[in-house]
């Protein structure tokens, strides 16, 4: 099936990579290797020889009214470095991904993911269609892999060579988000979390991911709180992963002297799981200034600056504030880097 599929594409026809190939192709380390590529490329939309850089449009929302939403996300990522078999070489993505989500999914009999994603790869020299890449598995991963991305650079780095270990990590909604972050935490930054709370609406739901878990990471204690102040009381650093247009937890929530939060779901806005004043009394990051006035309209806080500008050390978290956000909302240019690094290791097979 694999061998066809590269014979099509020797023939100059576009190659569909497909989802159970993509989840094998797929690692953290990877991951976050291009991403940080993506994010510096998002600072700089200036073309440059020997810089990453990007051109990049809003993205659109089409509703499907009473269901959900197709979002198209286009974007161009020139000059940025990728590691491959070969070694670490520059390249050009231009992409473009259509995803939809339709959160009554879950309900389904059988279930299906609320978001469900197609990246499409085009030849950056001529436009033509070089891939069709699914893209459901790397939007999970790629969100989480922002997520690591974000805590690497605000939070862990400070502490990586602390002598005890024992920071609490908690997730607030345990759908298809709040796994895949738990997993990438875990992995990604081993032995740095000793405990972890989990909070989910529909407990049954945490508990499965606890039995999950538990399996994959034996000797972590895992808890689930009946609520999401409890989930994140002791925790140093948080992923928020739900569709709550309210609040789950505000400042006096927290009780740890320096928290990380990765604030990922969407309610009613890209802002409403977390309280006001602590967007008002943290750092916040953000992927790329694109977003703000379109999908952060109305945001009562100041933006510090975009993850790639930290990576870059052109920005930092002021560590006499008790709290660091990373508002979360997902960008074209990760697509892009992440379906080329698919594309890369699938044509290497
Ligand atoms: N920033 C980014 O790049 C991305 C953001 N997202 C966003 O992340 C969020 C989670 O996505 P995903 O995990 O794929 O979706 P899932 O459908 O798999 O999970 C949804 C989660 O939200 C919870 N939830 C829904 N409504 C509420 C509510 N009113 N209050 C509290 N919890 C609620 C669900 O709880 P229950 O089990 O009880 O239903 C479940 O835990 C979504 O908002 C999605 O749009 C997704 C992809 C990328
Ligand atoms: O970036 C994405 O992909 C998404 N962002 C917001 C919710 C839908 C998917």
């Amino acid at each position: 099936m694999e061998r066809d599929e590269k014979q099509q594409h020797d023939n100059d026809e576009p190659l569909f990579i497909r989802e159970a190939v993509v989840k094998e192709l797929l690692s953290w380390n990877d991951c976050v290797d291009a991403l940080e590529s993506a994010l510096v490329a998002a600072t700089n939309s200036n073309k440059s020889a020997d810089k990453p850089f990007s051109s990049q449009t809003p993205r659109t929302f089409t509703p499907v009214p009473g269901k959900g939403v197709l979002l198209s996300m286009p974007g161009f990522i020139g000059n940025y470095p990728l590691q491959t078999v070969t070694g670490n070489e520059r390249h050009s993505t231009l992409a473009c991904k259509l995803v939809t989500s339709f959160s009554g999914n879950s309900k389904l009999n059988p279930p299906l993911p609320s978001i469900l994603a197609t990246i499409l790869m085009f030849n950056a020299d001529t436009g033509r269609l070089k891939a069709i890449v699914d893209g459901t598995e790397i939007t999970a991963w790629r969100t989480a892999a922002v997520s690591l991305v974000a805590t690497k650079h605000l939070y862990y780095s400070s502490r990586r060579f602390n002598s005890s270990n024992d920071y609490t990590l908690a997730i607030c909604g345990t759908g298809a988000q709040g796994r895949i972050h738990a997993i990438g935490m875990l992995t990604y930054f081993p032995n740095f979390f000793s405990k972890l709370n989990l909070w989910n609406r529909t407990k049954s739901r945490a508990v499965k991911l606890r039995d999950e878990l538990n399996k994959l990471f034996p000797g972590l204690t895992i808890a689930v709180l009946d609520n999401s102040t409890d989930c994140v009381n002791d925790a140093d650093v948080i992923v928020t992963a739900t569709n709550s247009s309210t609040p789950l937890f505000g400042k006096n929530d927290l009780r740890k002297s320096s928290v990380h939060i990765n604030a990922i779901g969407a309610g009613t806005n890209h802002h409403s799981e977390l309280a006001l004043d602590i967007y008002q009394s943290g750092s916040v990051f953000i992927e790329s200034n694109l977003g703000i006035q379109t999908e952060l309209k109305g945001i009562e806080a100041y933006v510090k600056g975009e993850i790639g500008e930290v990576i870059k050390d052109e920005q930092r978290r002021d560590n006499s504030e008790k709290i660091s956000v990373f508002q979360s909302m997902g960008n074209a240019l990760e697509d892009g880097v992440m379906a080329n690094l698919i594309y890369q290791k699938f044509i290497r097979l």
